[in-house]
């Protein structure tokens, strides 16, 4: 049987882990499009490449980074921002690709989020022993619309938290296929990334890809 791209999984294909209030896992959502998906990000960063950026207080980021969309996500000494170009290449971000988009619309809908339209997709990759500290999503204007975050190869622990970074987390193990949701009450939740393990993955070889979709106005 082929399966058709562009639709995504039902339960019990896809296991639903709620984490709090608006917040939920959807585990396997886009595992048959992994492939594809990474296909697709491999024509992103043809275009623009990972980078590492550099935080306001000038330390270099462990994770690469690069953006598809009408805008991308940025940080350097001037701080963090979302921009229309690509700050390497001077030119546009590449566009988020029509699968990339209806699965991050369903996922959302999944979530509880009906009528989310990204714009910016951020693509991390995590070499091993890179991480993401706690932080919350905060740079986007409007926070009425939820982070939906596609995990692809080496699995890593994801870490959720609540709205004070002293709150305690969840810790859970995300791997290839899994999707992340949150907004509403969690929209301004902290979360993370332990540093990732060594291991090899047949898809990535020796990363993590994470694609966040977010909607930034
Ligand atoms: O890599 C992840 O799973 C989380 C990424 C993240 O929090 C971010 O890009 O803001
Ligand atoms: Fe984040």
């Amino acid at each position: 049987m082929t399966f058709d791209l562009f639709e995504h999984l039902e339960p019990p294909d896809v296991v639903r882990e709620e984490l709090a209030p608006g917040a939920v896992i959807l585990r396997h959502f886009v595992l048959p499009q992994a492939k594809v998906i990474l296909a697709q990000v491999a024509t992103v960063v043809g275009c623009s490449p990972f980078r590492h950026m550099t935080t306001p207080g000038g330390y270099g980021m462990s994770v690469a980074m690069t953006n598809c969309g009408d805008y991308g996500w940025v940080t350097d000494r001037q701080g963090y921002r979302y921009s229309e170009a690509d700050p390497l290449t001077g030119k546009a971000w590449p566009p988020i690709a029509p699968l990339l988009y209806q699965l991050a619309v369903e996922a959302a809908e999944q979530g509880g989020f009906s009528d989310f339209q990204p714009n910016v997709c951020l693509i991390n990759r995590y070499a091993i022993g890179a991480k993401m500290s706690l932080h919350q999503d905060k740079d986007e204007k409007n926070f009425n619309y939820p982070i939906v975050s596609m995990s692809f190869g080496l699995p890593a622990v994801f870490q959720f938290g609540g709205l004070s970074r002293s709150d305690s987390v969840q810790k859970c193990s995300l791997t290839q296929g899994d999707v992340v949701v949150w907004g509403g009450v969690s929209r301004l939740a902290y979360h993370g990334i332990l540093p990732v393990k060594a291991g090899h993955h047949p898809d990535t070889g020796d990363c993590r890809i994470n694609l966040t979709f977010r909607q930034i106005g």
